[in-house]
C-alpha cells in the first residue's frame, strides 16, 4: 500500500509548441519500442509518418475512433471515401489508430490504467515525430448529472470522486498528486463552435472521473452494492452542487498527463442518461449511436474552423458509430 502523499506542482515549462517529455532516461535509449501501439523508433520513421499531425482525438471504442477518422476524412474534403483507412496499430489488438490529413484518431479502452498506457506511448510518439502545436481532445460518453440525456459537456475541470481537481498515481509506493487543469481558452473555443451544431445542448462544467462504472459512480445495479438509494442520491447531489455535470472514467489522468507534457487538451463527452434519474442505460442502440456522434460533430466543426474550412459541410455520419 502507498506510504506518503507527495504533491507535485510541476511547472509547465515553455515548450515552443513541442511535446515535453519529462523523463531523462529516454535520451539514453538507443531505441524506443511503443509496444502497445506496435510502433518504434527503429522500425518506423515516426517524423515522416506523424510529423504533420495537429489534432489528436481519443476515445474508448475502436469502432468509434474509426468512424470518427472516416467522418473527418469527408469533412476535410480529402480524396476518396475514407472507407479504406487502415488501422496503423493493426499488429496489436490493444488500441486502434487511424489518420486522415492532420488528424490522428486513437482508441484508449476503458478506465485510467488503459488510457494511461496509451497516453505514455502516444505522447512519446508525438515527441519522437517532432510534432508541434498539437491539440488533443477526448471524445467520449458519460453519465450526466442534472442535464438532459444527449447533452454534450465540455470539461472545464476534471475532478476525482471527492470532487477535487487532482489525479493520484502510485509511483514507487508513494502517492504522487498531479493537477488536472485543462485549457480554458480551448474549452471556450469549443463552446463557440457548438453554435454551428445547434441541434443538441452543449455546456461547460466539471467532469468527475471514477475508477469504476458501478459502485465507483454510485450505481445501485452492479454485482456489488453496499449503500442505499438515499445515500447514492445524496452523493450525486453533492457532486452536482460542486459543479459536476457529468461522470466518466478517464478525464483526470488525461488532463494530468497532457498538461504536464505541454499538450493543449480538452474533454468533450455526451451524456447517455441523467444519473439523478437512474442507473441503467435504457436508450435504444440507435439513439445511443446518434448521441455518440454529437461530440464528433462538434470536434469536426472545431477542426474545420481551425483549418479555415468554413462554413461546415454537414454530411451525416455513417450509422456505425
Ligand atoms: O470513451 P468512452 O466514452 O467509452 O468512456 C466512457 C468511460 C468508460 O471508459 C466507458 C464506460 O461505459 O465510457
Ligand atoms: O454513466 C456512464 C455512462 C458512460 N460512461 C460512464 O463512465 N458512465
Amino acid at each position: 500500500t502507498a506510504r506518503t502523499t507527495v504533491t507535485t506542482e510541476e511547472p509547465k515549462s515553455e515548450s515552443g509548441g513541442l511535446v515535453l517529455i519529462k523523463n531523462p532516461h529516454l535520451d539514453t535509449m538507443e531505441e524506443d519500442i511503443l509496444y502497445h501501439l506496435d510502433l518504434g523508433t527503429r522500425t518506423h520513421n515516426l517524423p515522416a509518418m506523424f510529423g504533420d499531425i495537429k489534432f489528436v482525438c481519443v476515445g474508448g471504442s475502436p469502432n468509434r475512433m474509426k468512424a470518427f477518422a472516416q467522418f473527418m476524412h469527408k469533412e476535410l474534403g480529402l480524396e476518396g471515401s475514407g472507407e479504406d483507412l487502415a488501422d496503423i496499430c493493426a499488429g496489436t489488438d490493444r488500441y486502434a489508430m487511424y489518420r486522415t490529413g492532420p488528424v490522428l484518431s486513437i482508441s484508449h479502452g476503458m478506465g485510467i490504467p488503459s488510457i494511461s498506457i496509451m497516453l505514455h506511448e502516444l505522447i512519446k510518439l508525438l515527441h519522437h515525430a517532432k510534432c508541434r502545436d498539437v491539440t488533443i481532445i477526448r471524445i467520449g460518453t458519460s453519465g450526466g448529472l442534472g442535464i438532459e440525456a444527449g447533452s454534450v459537456v465540455i470539461t472545464d475541470t476534471a475532478v476525482d470522486a471527492s470532487f477535487q481537481p487532482r489525479f493520484e498515481q502510485v509511483v514507487l509506493g508513494d502517492v504522487v498528486v498531479r493537477s488536472t487543469d485543462l485549457d480554458r481558452d480551448l474549452a471556450e473555443e469549443l463552446l463557440a463552435c457548438s453554435k454551428e451544431v445547434p441541434d443538441f445542448p452543449t455546456l461547460i462544467g466539471h467532469t468527475m472521473c471514477t475508477y469504476d462504472f458501478y459502485e465507483g459512480q454510485g450505481r445501485l445495479d452492479g454485482a456489488l452494492c453496499s449503500f442505499s438509494s438515499e445515500k447514492k442520491l445524496e452523493y450525486l447531489k453533492r457532486a452536482h452542487e460542486a459543479g459536476v455535470r457529468n461522470i466518466e472514467m478517464e478525464s483526470t489522468a488525461f488532463a494530468a498527463m497532457c498538461g504536464l507534457c505541454g499538450l493543449k487538451a480538452a474533454v468533450v463527452c455526451v451524456a447517455l442518461l441523467d444519473r439523478l434519474e437512474g442507473d441503467q442505460i435504457r436508450a435504444p442502440r440507435e439513439v445511443l449511436r446518434e448521441y455518440q456522434q454529437r461530440p464528433q460533430r462538434l470536434i469536426a466543426a472545431f477542426i474545420r474552423r481551425r483549418l479555415g474550412l468554413h462554413p461546415p459541410a454537414g454530411p451525416a455520419l455513417p450509422s456505425s458509430n
